[in-house]
Formats: C-alpha cells, structure tokens, sequence
C-alpha cells in the first residue's frame, strides 16, 4: 500500500528532517510511527499526503509515485485518505453533524447520500446522539472521536494519524486507539504517529522507530 524507497527530506538548506528512509506497509496493516519530538513522524505522514514531496527517493501509495501525480489528480488522490490531528481541527460555529459532512459537501455528494454517511461514521464512534451538538459541547474524548468521524466519512482505505491521543487522558486514548483497531479490522489501513510508548506498546501493532530523521527500529508486534 505504502512503499517508501530510500526517502529523504530536506527543508531548505542543508537540514535533513527525514534521511534514507526505506519500508513498507501492507494494504490492511496498521503500524505506529513512534519517537522523540522532532524525529521527523509528522513530516513522514506530510509527505504521504503529498502535502510535501521527498528531495531524495520516491514514496509509493498503491502503485503510483505520488510524486508524479499532476496537480488536478491530487485532490482524488486525498480523498482515499483519511486524516486525524491531535487538535482535531472542527470548525467551532458548526454541528457536529455539519463538521462530519464537511468531506462530503465538498465532494457535492448528493445531501440524502451525505446524511446517510454521516450517521453511519457518527455511529461507529458512538456520538450519533449528539448530531446536533456543537464542538464546545463536547468532552476533549468526544471531540476526537467527531475528528475520526470526519476523517472516515469518505470510506477512505488509508487512515493517518497524527499524535491522536496528546490532549488525552489515559483511559481515553485508549478508547480512542481501540476505535482506530475497528477501522483496521474491517480493511482500512492504519498508520498512528505517536510518542506514547506505554500506550502503543501494549497494543501490539508494528512499530516503526524514526530517531533524528532515520528508522532505527521496525517491531513486528511480538
Ligand atoms: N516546514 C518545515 N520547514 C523547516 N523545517 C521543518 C518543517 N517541518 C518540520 N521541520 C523540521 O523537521 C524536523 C522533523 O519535524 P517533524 O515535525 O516531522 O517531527 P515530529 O517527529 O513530528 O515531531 P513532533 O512530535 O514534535 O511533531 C524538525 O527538526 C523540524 O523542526
């Protein structure tokens, strides 16, 4: 699904954010991309979305160099991905129902289509009573979950995550993390950047580890 072949990263001059970076991740996987603030796990998850393109070696998301795509084919190329901040980033005057259509308006899908996606993603995160509510309504938990709604609501097969949990109490990046395990065990490819060592090592998943812009370790879950 994900191929990276020897990737690096500059930002400007001679800094490398990203060096050498070389693994892939199977279609229906979900893997945590973990380490020290500034490691470079957020660049790595840009480039995916193609908000930024490698200054060395190619990334390939199902079969295509995105680096090749033509300006007009990007926006299609996003809609197969899903994205999740830390401050999951709901537009703060609108419903919750309307946060999580947001995708879809954008899209012009057809408003009864849109209303039945938008419970259904609502549903599975279990905030389907709470459509009418606004984000300042809500618990922090509760927001990230709508922030999840959102990110699923085009059926993409690739979820990224950055640093889901970081505002979040224990309890609930857990529950939070058990959310993104459902979206994988119906197919959807899961890759989770995250420093939270206690909470991702006790979920056994893959473990990709970036120190200063390099993988220094890639842990099957034992
Ligand atoms: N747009 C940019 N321009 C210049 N340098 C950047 C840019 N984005 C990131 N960097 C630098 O690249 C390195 C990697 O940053 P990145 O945000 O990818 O790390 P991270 O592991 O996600 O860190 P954090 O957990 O703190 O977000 C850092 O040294 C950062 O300062």
């Amino acid at each position: 699904m994900i191929v990276f072949e020897h990737v690096g990263k500059r930002y400007g001059g001679r800094f490398e954010a990203l060096a050498n970076l070389d693994f892939r991740v199977r279609r229906g996987e979900m893997v945590f991309l973990t380490g020290h603030s500034g490691a470079g796990k957020s660049s790595l998850l840009r480039l995916i979305m193609r908000l930024e393109r490698p200054t060395r070696g190619r990334v390939l998301v199902a079969g295509h160099d995105i680096a090749r795509l033509h300006a007009s084919q990007v926006p299609f190329y996003r809609r197969q991905i899903g994205v999740v901040f830390q401050d999951h980033q709901l537009l703060l005057d609108r419903s919750i129902y309307h946060n999580v259509a947001l995708p879809l308006e954008i899209r012009g899908v057809e408003p009864r289509e849109a209303a039945r996606r938008v419970r259904a993603a609502l549903d599975k995160v279990g905030l389907l009573h709470r459509e009418k509510a606004l984000p300042i309504e809500l618990s922090g938990g509760e927001q990230q979950r709508v922030g999840i709604a959102r990110a699923v609501v085009n059926k993409p097969s690739l979820l990224l995550a950055d640093e889901p949990t970081g505002n979040l109490d224990p309890q609930l990046s857990a529950d939070i993390m058990a959310l993104f395990e459902d979206f994988n065990r119906i197919g959807t490819t899961v890759v989770i950047a995250s420093h939270d060592l206690a909470l991702i090592t006790r979920l056994r998943h893959r473990m990709l580890r970036l120190r200063d812009g390099r993988l220094v370790a890639d842990e099957e879950a034992a």
